[in-house]
This record gives structure tokens, C-alpha cells and sequence, in this order.
């Protein structure tokens, strides 16, 4: 009954087209024993929660919000432990603070969390020493050690990304609701990191933001309605089988959502118009988003909201623009101007991270701190120009001390990526590097 309404809604329409990034599963069978059990699981979410979500990214997209977007590149299913899962949302929490000091509107907390499982991959292989394996794809698919057993892909993964993502959003849910998100403990834990003498450039902000909650408490604020705060969960939708089989009716309005996260996104690499991705995500209701770079035109991101917003929903389609600091102020205008001119509502994000990797001497893959606040500098410039919203930020990032990205406060150098480099696929801001970012960005937004 449910699978037939999903059929008649056009749920499994995007079987006609052609998937990017899929992987190579050797044995099919299983991967229909796992997708069978996924479609009769719990869903992750209620449908309920991702119309909140899209009403509130409409209005980041009118400009009475700013959206944050954070978390790994890739979530490993041995790191969902409580320690990881908890500093990840303090750094979440934290910087959502200071942006919303300078934008002055509620921030939307966006995690790349509970299901950022699954990563498109430039190469098919990968050859260290001579040996040549396929790549990592994400634990969802297969694993990142590197031996041929480990590379194959495994459809029980499917399986375990599932109660992962459960786990995880379990916590989540607790730690927002259950007191440790308080405005008081996050503000105190701000106060703490522009107090050491290292970041003394960030002390005026959060002066000022401690004269803000002052000014509150003494106005009789109620510090009680600010003990909860909402933290959405996102993921990249590129492991079709998966989407598809958490996919559900929604039974209050007969639509299908997608229920293993509250926004989706596809990425760069499988944006095509007449590709498989498109069409899935033109079929579910969830609030979703796209990311642009360099190579897109006005033409095509006027194209794409025409055919996954068809209806000028505002909040239903975020555009993620991933440029690159040297592009961004070229590249950007004509899409901005031109889905501005058809009239299309669109909630508009930077991505500062995925356009700026490169491989340092030493052999990491990286980023440099100064380029990331670049690109977003440039966002804001853009927008500014052609008189458009820009709607937030989506950033890599780790709660955790890791030597990913280089420069920062700490300056982290080539030899200094060596001291915690962590990450499986892209490197990610560490918590400091985090708390930086959000400063400088609240000064741009205090100019927005
Ligand atoms: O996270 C994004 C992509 O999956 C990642 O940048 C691809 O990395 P690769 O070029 O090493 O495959
Ligand atoms: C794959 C990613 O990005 P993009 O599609 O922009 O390259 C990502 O966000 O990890
Ligand atoms: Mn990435």
C-alpha cells in the first residue's frame, strides 16, 4: 500500500535515469535484502520538522535569518561516540551564538550530521606504494583501510548508517533539549575562548555579546524559552538506494519525504539536469539544496530551480555556491542576477571549503584559513552588489582539535598538519579555527 502510493508519486522515477558516484555492489542481491529492510524501518525524521526547516530557510532566503551549516566531510560510523558527537555540537552552538549577535536574526543550525555517510569521489582508484585499490566512498559504502577486503562495497553498511544516524540523532536531540544547549553555558563557553590572550583580536565581539546578554537579564529576557535550541540534520542524497528506501508517505499530506535526514543536498558532481539525482530529489517534499561551482551558468541554476521548485516554494531549494576564493566574485554574479531576474525564490549559502583544497607540500589535502573567510568575504560582496540575501554558511568542521586546515590564530603550517591530521576525505576546521570563522563572518553580517 505505502510502496504503491511511493510508485504513483514518482518515487522510483529516477530509476530511468542515469546515477553518478553509484557504487560498483558485487552482490546486488544483498543490496535488495538491505533496501527491503530499510523501507520498513521507523523513518529518521517526521516530515513535520523538515516543513519547520523550510519555513525557516525561507526566511534566510528574505534575509530574517541566517543559516549555519557544519559538520565532517565524512561522518565514520567509529566516531558516533558521545565525546565527538557532543563537541561537534558545542562548536555548532558556539558559533551560532556569535553569528546571531551579528546578524541579528535567529540563526538556522544546520548539522552535516546522523547520515553524512556516503562521499563522490574524483578517481575510481586509489594507489599508495604501488597498489592500487578502489577508493574510499564513505562508511555507508565501504571502508577507508586500505586493503581490497576493506574497498569492497558492503550493502549491510546501508544497514549500519541507518542506526548510526539513529544513535546520533538520538543525542542530538538530547543534548539541544536536555539543558546543555542553554544560551548561558554556550555564551559562557565563548566568553572562556576570546578570553585567552591568543585570540585577544576577538574579545571586542564578545564583549559585546556579554553586554547583549546583560542587557537581557536585566530587561527581564526569559532565559528559559532560550534552553532549547532546534539542530536540523543533513546530508549529501548521492547513495540513491539508500534515499529511496527511507523514503516515505508522509501521512498528513500524502507527500513523500525523504525521512533519513530533514534537508538533503546533491552535490556538484551529480548535479546534472537530466541525471538520476535530480530527478529523485524533484520528487520529495524535504527542504533540499544544490551545490554550484565555477562551471555553472545562470542558465543552468535557472534551470535547475525551475525543475526542483516548480512551484516557487520559498525555502524549498538552497543553492550551496562552492566557487572558490580566486572565482568566487566572477563566477557568482551571473547565477545570482539571473535567478534573481526570473523571479525565483531561492535561499542562497557559501560552501568556502570545497572550492579552495588543495595538496600541501608535505602531501595533505588542505585548505588555508584566510582563503575560506575570502570566499565568504566575496559572497557577501556579490550579494551586496546585485542587491540579493545572502542566506548562510556551509562549512566542514570538526568540534575536535585536529591540524586539518592551515593558518588560523594558531597558524597551523605544512609540518603542523602532520601533528592530527584526522580526516578521511576533506580537511575540517578544528574548534578554534571554528570560533574564528564565526567572528570575522559576524562582522560581515553586522554589515549585512
Ligand atoms: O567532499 C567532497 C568530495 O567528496 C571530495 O572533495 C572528493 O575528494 P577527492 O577529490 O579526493 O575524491
Ligand atoms: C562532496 C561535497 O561537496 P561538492 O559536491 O561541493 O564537491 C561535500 O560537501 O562534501
Ligand atoms: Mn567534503
Amino acid at each position: 500500500m505505502t510502496e504503491a502510493a511511493l510508485a504513483a508519486a514518482g518515487a522510483d522515477s529516477y530509476l530511468q535515469f542515469e546515477a553518478k558516484q553509484q557504487p560498483a555492489w558485487p552482490d546486488q542481491d544483498a543490496l535488495a535484502r538491505t533496501t527491503e529492510r530499510l523501507r520498513q524501518v521507523p523513518p529518521l525524521v517526521f516530515a513535520g520538522e523538515a516543513d519547520v526547516l523550510r519555513d525557516h530557510l525561507a526566511a534566510a532566503g528574505r534575509g530574517e535569518a541566517f543559516v549555519l551549516q557544519g559538520g565532517d566531510c565524512a561522518e565514520i560510523f567509529a566516531e558516533a561516540t558521545a565525546d565527538r558527537i557532543r563537541n561537534k555540537i558545542k562548536t555548532i552552538l558556539q558559533m551560532a551564538v556569535i553569528l546571531t549577535y551579528g546578524a541579528s536574526t535567529p540563526v538556522i543550525k544546520i548539522g552535516r550530521m546522523a547520515g553524512q555517510y556516503a562521499k563522490p569521489r574524483s578517481a575510481d582508484t586509489e594507489t599508495r606504494d604501488g597498489v592500487t585499490l578502489p577508493t574510499y566512498r564513505g562508511d555507508i559504502v565501504n571502508s577507508s583501510a586500505f586493503t581490497e577486503e576493506a574497498r569492497i562495497p558492503n550493502p549491510e553498511r546501508l544497514m549500519d548508517a541507518y542506526h548510526v544516524s539513529a544513535s546520533t540523532l538520538n543525542l542530538i536531540r538530547a543534548f539541544t533539549h536536555g539543558g546543555f544547549a542553554d544560551l548561558r553555558r554556550v555564551h559562557a563557553w565563548n566568553k572562556g575562548f576570546a578570553a585567552n590572550p591568543a585570540y585577544a583580536r576577538y574579545e571586542k565581539v564578545a564583549a559585546q555579546i556579554d553586554r547583549a546578554v546583560r542587557f537581557m537579564g536585566a530587561a527581564g529576557g526569559d532565559f528559559d524559552a532560550l534552553k532549547t535550541v532546534d539542530l536540523f540534520a543533513s546530508h549529501e542524497a548521492l547513495l540513491l538506494d539508500y534515499e529511496r528506501a527511507l523514503t516515505r508517505i508522509d501521512s498528513r499530506t500524502g507527500l513523500p519525504y525523504d525521512c533519513s535526514g530533514h534537508f538533503l543536498w546533491i552535490g556538484e558532481r551529480t548535479r546534472e539536469l537530466d541525471g538520476a539525482h535530480v530527478e529523485f530529489m524533484s520528487k520529495i517534499a524535504n527542504p533540499i539544496g544544490v551545490k554550484l561551482g565555477p562551471t555553472a551558468t545562470g542558465a543552468d541554476a535557472v534551470a535547475l530551480a525551475e525543475r526542483l521548485n516548480p512551484d516557487n516554494v520559498p525555502g524549498r531549494l538552497t543553492f550551496v555556491a562552492r566557487m572558490g576564493a580566486d572565482k568566487v566574485r566572477d563566477a557568482l554574479p551571473p547565477l545570482v542576477e539571473a535567478v534573481r531576474d526570473a523571479g525565483l525564490a531561492v535561499t542562497w549559502l557559501t560552501d568556502p571549503m570545497h572550492g579552495n583544497t588543495f595538496t600541501s607540500e608535505s602531501g595533505y589535502k588542505t585548505r588555508r584559513f584566510d582563503t575560506i573567510l575570502d570566499e565568504v568575504t566575496g559572497f557577501f560582496e556579490v550579494h551586496r552588489a546585485a542587491g540579493t540575501i545572502p542566506g548562510g554558511m556551509h562549512v566542514e568542521l570538526t568540534g575536535d582539535d585536529v591540524t586539518e586546515v592551515m593558518g588560523g590564530t594558531e597558524d597551523i603550517d605544512d609540518e603542523g598538519l602532520a601533528r592530527r591530521y584526522e580526516t578521511k576525505v576533506d580537511p575540517r576546521l578544528n574548534h578554534q579555527q571554528s570560533l574564528e570563522l564565526a567572528f570575522q563572518v559576524s562582522e560581515l553580517l553586522s554589515a549585512r
